[in-house]
């Protein structure tokens, strides 16, 4: 088992979000965590970066990921946030290139061979044509695929992904699946995804988890599951407590 997660609890304050969670994925694998906005779908990323106070334990090979420094330049866990903002000046390229910043020294300069890794991983994602624009002039959804296009040059073993096809089309939204299937069945990566679109996990293969429900666990993408699991959210919320 790769990722494990031990009667995990954890919120903000007197509010609890995430009660007595427990479940292990093996390696490599694709799971998809799903529920309704504010379920704590973002917090459980959090607790697995050690942003946010928790109880229990989170275990990468049997590790703890509290005793563990620096997983991310360890290129143990990479973490695709919602929102990234940049705010200054910086082409595409330059951008997704420094997902290689684990592979150099600091103050290194990225060479003309980095640069060709970061111009086929861009390829890969249909966005050549974008190399050489201003970070800061592209769609949302653009933006959203060059943060994976330097999230997958990053090639962490263990990828958490939050929502990363909330701003793209229905085209990119399928692809962006079929990719991270992809990284899972080829590259042997373990994928966590948190995600709204439920019938884009049809064509999937992994586990979801869904955190609304008052005992969330792993289940199997299966038709039947994401149906059920839709159904489920459809009919509503829980009261928050
Ligand atoms: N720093 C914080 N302090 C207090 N409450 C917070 C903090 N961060 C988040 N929350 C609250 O915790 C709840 C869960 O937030 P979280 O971001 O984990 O939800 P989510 O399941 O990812 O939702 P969404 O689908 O809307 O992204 C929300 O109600 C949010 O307002």
């Amino acid at each position: 088992m790769i990722v494990t997660v031990k009667n995990l609890v954890a919120g903000y304050g007197q509010r609890v979000l995430i009660r007595n969670l427990s479940f292990s994925i093996p390696s490599p694998a694709f799971l998809a965590i799903i529920g309704h906005n504010g379920a704590g779908k973002t917090t459980l990323f959090r607790a697995f970066q050690g942003n946010v106070e928790y109880e229990g334990q989170l275990l990468v090979h049997n590790h703890d990921l509290r005793h563990l420094s620096n997983p991310s330049g360890k290129g143990l866990l990479a973490y695709l946030p919602q929102k990234a903002v940049v705010n200054f000046p910086i082409k595409v390229h330059d951008l997704v290139v420094m997902g290689l910043f684990r592979k150099k020294r600091f103050f290194e300069n990225y060479t003309s061979e980095d640069y060709t890794l970061a111009a086929q991983t861009l390829e890969q994602l249909q966005l050549s044509h974008l190399l050489d624009h201003e970070f800061t002039t592209l769609s949302g959804g653009e933006q959203q695929l060059v943060w994976l296009a330097q999230l997958m040059l990053q090639d962490a073993s263990i990828n958490l992904l939050d929502e990363p096809t909330q701003q793209l089309d229905v085209y990119y939204k399928n692809k962006v699946f079929e990719l991270l299937q992809r990284w899972v069945q080829q590259r042997g990566k373990t994928v966590l995804c948190i995600t709204h679109d439920l019938h884009n996990l049809l064509p999937m293969q992994g586990y979801l988890l869904n955190l609304s429900k008052p005992h969330p666990q792993l289940e199997p993408i299966s038709p039947q599951t994401v149906q059920e699991n839709q159904a489920f959210l459809e009919a509503g919320r829980q009261p928050v407590l």
